[in-house]
């Protein structure tokens, strides 16, 4: 394989000549790979780190800005300057763009939590050490902004390698392997061989691209960590996170949200919902927040089943409110499509009054993510509104059809 300018994911490998299926193609050593114990060019920063017991994800975020600024002296030099300057993931997109571009998906929220969580695990890397330490970590150098580049980095590339004990690591050559949604492999150590290899699913041809999965990931997801959105249709893993909540003036309000609370779920909870269908824990909220009084001794059995911390009962079923429970899920689900059609129908006249073509051409990069996302994101709800209504209309005209009979029956016997 040989790294090349390909269509899809810009640089990527591509097979040199015919490969088979089953092949082990790359082997990188141990030794070329980045983990939290390799060394570090200035020692003694990796040391203080250590003392420190700094987990992985920093540890390594830390390492590469370090390597980063010792260019000359790092072993990793060429890896580095080969790494994106600015890596595409949503941590780079700014409050202002994730507010205007993805109001419509919950991916904004697990953006700006994430964006968050950086922003904390500077501060106390700061607080604990860097300021104790301003020779080894220079804030010129160790900066919010230097962070945001090496957890850009770590997002896009890192990998967890299950034959070794699930360690994290940056695989250097491999990392510039793209993902496609088609491909079920992925990069792991080989005990026999003794490097980090991938074994092929399926043959290529001499210039084909050869591709590995980055995990069974919804499309949010994939821009979340990665900044692409597949195309349209071609990502079976996809899935939308609806949002249900409990209503404030639900007589049972307190009594629900005790028992949500004893599984660690709160009033407001998202659920993530594919195209083949929605996971039994969203249906078991529903039946929670549309339950009558009357119905008070089952709250916990439906909380635990939401939570999906109940191991022995899995699947729930109350026909006497499967109807309110539906109609509710439908409410929600109708509620989240009318956000992502007034996105999508104003998406088209938006960023024309921008002067600057900079600033134009990122915005209309990130605007085209946003609609490729919210796009598909609707799909599978459309998908789920056609599913409940046509649910609800037979619920519905089997219940008519009961009414009728009973009516019938009495007529005949008065
Ligand atoms: C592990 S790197 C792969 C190498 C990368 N293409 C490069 O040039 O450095 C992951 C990055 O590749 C790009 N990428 C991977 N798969 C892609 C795909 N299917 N479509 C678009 N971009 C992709 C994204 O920018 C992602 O953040």
């Amino acid at each position: 394989m040989a790294i090349q300018r390909v269509e899809v994911g810009e640089r990527g490998l591509v097979a040199s000549k015919n490969i088979r299926k089953g092949e082990k193609l790359l082997f990188v050593p141990p030794s070329l790979v980045i983990t939290a114990d390799s060394e570090w060019s200035c020692a003694e920063a990796g040391k203080v780190l250590k003392q420190n017991s700094v987990p992985d994800w920093p540890l390594l975020a830390t390492y590469l800005i370090s390597e980063a600024s010792q260019m000359k002296s790092s072993r990793w030099r060429n890896y580095i300057s080969a790494l994106p300057r600015q890596p595409y993931s949503l941590l780079y997109w700014t409050r202002a763009e994730l507010d205007r571009y993805l109001e419509a998906s919950q991916i904004r929220e697990r953006a700006i939590e994430r964006i968050t969580d950086v922003i904390g695990t500077y501060d106390d890397l700061r607080l604990r050490i860097f300021s104790n330490y301003p020779h080894l970590f220079p804030e010129e150098v160790f900066n919010i902004e230097t962070f945001k580049w090496s957890f850009g980095i770590l997002f896009s590339r890192l990998v967890r390698l299950p034959s070794m004990d699930g360690r994290v690591a940056l695989v250097p050559w491999a990392d510039m392997m793209n993902h496609s949604c088609e491909v079920d492999t992925f990069l792991d150590y080989d005990k026999p061989s003794k490097g980090v290899v991938f074994t092929t699913d399926r043959p290529y041809e001499p210039g084909e691209q050869v591709y590995i999965s980055y995990g069974k990931k919804s499309n949010g997801e994939l821009l979340l960590s990665y900044g692409f959105v597949p195309k349209e249709g071609t990502n079976p893993s996809d899935s939308v996170e609806l949002s249900l909540s409990l209503e404030k003036s639900d007589k049972c309000y307190k009594e629900k949200l005790e028992a949500l609370r004893k599984y660690e779920l709160s009033t407001s909870q998202c659920f993530p919902i594919q195209i083949t269908g929605w996971p039994v824990e969203l249906m078991a909220y529903a039946y929670l927040a549309v339950s009558p009084p009357s119905m008070s001794r089952q709250f916990k059995e439906m909380s635990a089943v939401a939570s999906n911390k109940n191991t022995t009962k899995k699947d729930l079923r109350y026909p006497e409110i499967e109807e309110q429970a539906l109609q509710f899920i439908l409410d929600a689900c109708e509620s989240s499509l009318s956000k992502y059609n007034k996105f999508l129908q104003s998406s088209g006249s938006m960023d024309l009054d921008v002067t600057s073509p900079k600033q134009l051409n990122r915005r209309l990069f990130l605007k085209q993510l946003a609609v490729d996302l919210c796009t598909s994101e609707r799909r599978i709800l459309f998908r789920t509104q056609y599913i409940l209504r046509r649910r609800l209309r037979d619920i519905r005209s089997g219940e008519l059809r009961a009414l009728r009979l009973f009516d019938g029956l009495r007529k005949l016997f008065n």
